[in-house]
């Protein structure tokens, strides 16, 4: 009798952690359910700790509040925002997988033209498993997916592309505008589907959003903080924009390729344009010469690892950001205790441990790796 065809895993099923940033009760899994329910949920619970979250029944993940980062991290949790969507940066560095999806938790599933609901998870995956091409524009966009290809003119030797670090989705109903634009344009949603995938250029930076991302952690982990934001900072609503620029410098240097387009997700909530400019005023006039800078970036060649090239990033940042503001002295020193803690909770004896830990099936809040002592 032929057996019925085995249920096919879902992809990565176990090398992918899903983090999610919340300060509110997660219904809005219930809509990601049949995408999310087969992966591991990291949830980062900012603002008050005493406060539940409700995740829905059925979910396994493991749940930090503001009292778990201070455990695991003692004084060098400093360097994880609080009273901000930046915090989410704790789940990557917790995670023990290969591939990290965020998403914001006012996030929900979108449908294409045809009406057909888009796993943006799967997407992304797809987008990560498969090659960038930073070194030549593709005209016909992601030559590796169905019914395409490299066009005529692009070079033989450049085919093979670059391994994928980054891939950035999109967003359909309310875009990503910053607070000016939001103010000028409250009634503006984004209702075009664009069905491309692109390689962003070697050299290129761009606007990395947090809201519906994907990444490598063992390709580019180490670059993905998302800096000092929220309480007690002069600056809100740059830590996706930090990360990216960062993650995109080191990412050129080491020959890995950052992608962005499909997939969408359907944003719901327009937060409130005044909070939001109180919040990222600063960095509106600040980036006029923190991009400058990072477009002037120049990584010695002894930087081979993602580690060396945050450091050195660091370095330049404290030397040539530190007269736009002294804040970049002190972020320029939180990506350096960022990077002590990426290596303390990520050193190949944390991997074995992780590795031989049980695996539970039930959602539990788990006790994180307690770092080894110095
Ligand atoms: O203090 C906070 C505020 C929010 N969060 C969680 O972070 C995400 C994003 O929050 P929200 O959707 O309210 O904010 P937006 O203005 O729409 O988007 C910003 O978030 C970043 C993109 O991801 C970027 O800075 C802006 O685009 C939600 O999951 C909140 O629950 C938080 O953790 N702490
Ligand atoms: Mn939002």
């Amino acid at each position: 009798m032929a057996h019925p065809p085995s249920p096919i895993s879902p992809p990565l099923k176990d090398d992918l952690d899903i983090v999610i940033p919340t300060i509110r009760n997660l219904d809005f899994l219930e809509m990601w359910r049949p995408f999310f329910q087969a992966y591991h949920l990291i949830i980062v619970q900012d603002g008050d700790p005493t406060k539940t979250i409700r995740v829905p029944d059925g979910f396994d993940y493991e749940l930090y509040n503001r009292n778990d980062v201070n455990r695991v991290l003692g004084p060098k949790a400093s360097c994880i925002s609080f009273k901000d969507s930046a915090c989410r940066c704790f789940g990557f560095l917790v995670s023990k997988k290969k591939y990290i999806f965020t998403i914001d938790d006012d996030c929900f599933v979108a449908k294409d033209p045809s009406g057909k609901e888009i796993n943006a998870l799967e997407q992304q995956i797809k987008n990560l498993l498969t090659p960038s091409t930073p070194f030549f524009f593709n005209t016909l966009y992601d030559p590796y997916r169905e019914g395409a290809d490299f066009v005529r003119g692009y070079p033989f030797s450049f085919r093979e592309g670059a391994p994928t670090a980054i891939s950035h989705g999109l967003w359909l109903n309310i875009p990503d505008y910053d607070a000016p634009t939001q103010l000028v344009k409250p009634l503006e949603r984004n209702t075009r589907y664009v069905d491309a995938v692109m390689t962003i250029p070697k050299g290129t930076l761009f606007p990395m959003c947090g809201m519906n991302l994907g990444f490598d952690r063992e390709l580019i982990g180490p670059a993905m903080y998302f800096g000092l934001m929220g309480d007690g900072q002069p600056i809100g609503r740059y830590d996706d924009m930090w990360a990216g620029w960062c993650a995109k410098v080191i990412c050129d240097h080491l020959s890995l390729g950052v992608k962005t387009g499909l997939p969408y997700i359907w944003h719901s909530k327009a937060s409130n344009p005044f909070v939001n400019l109180k919040k990222e005023y600063k960095g509106i006039y600040w980036q006029e010469e923190i991009i400058p800078f990072f477009q002037s970036v120049v990584l010695p060649k002894e930087c081979t690892t993602v580690q060396k090239c945050y450091l050195e990033l660091s370095k330049q940042v404290k030397e040539k950001l530190s007269s736009v503001d002294p804040y970049f002295q002190k972020l320029a020193d939180a990506m350096v205790t960022w990077i002590e803690v990426w290596d303390e909770l990520n050193s190949p004896a944390q991997a074995a441990a992780a590795a031989a830990a049980p695996s539970t099936t039930t959602p539990v809040k788990k006790d994180a790796p307690s770092p080894k002592p110095k």
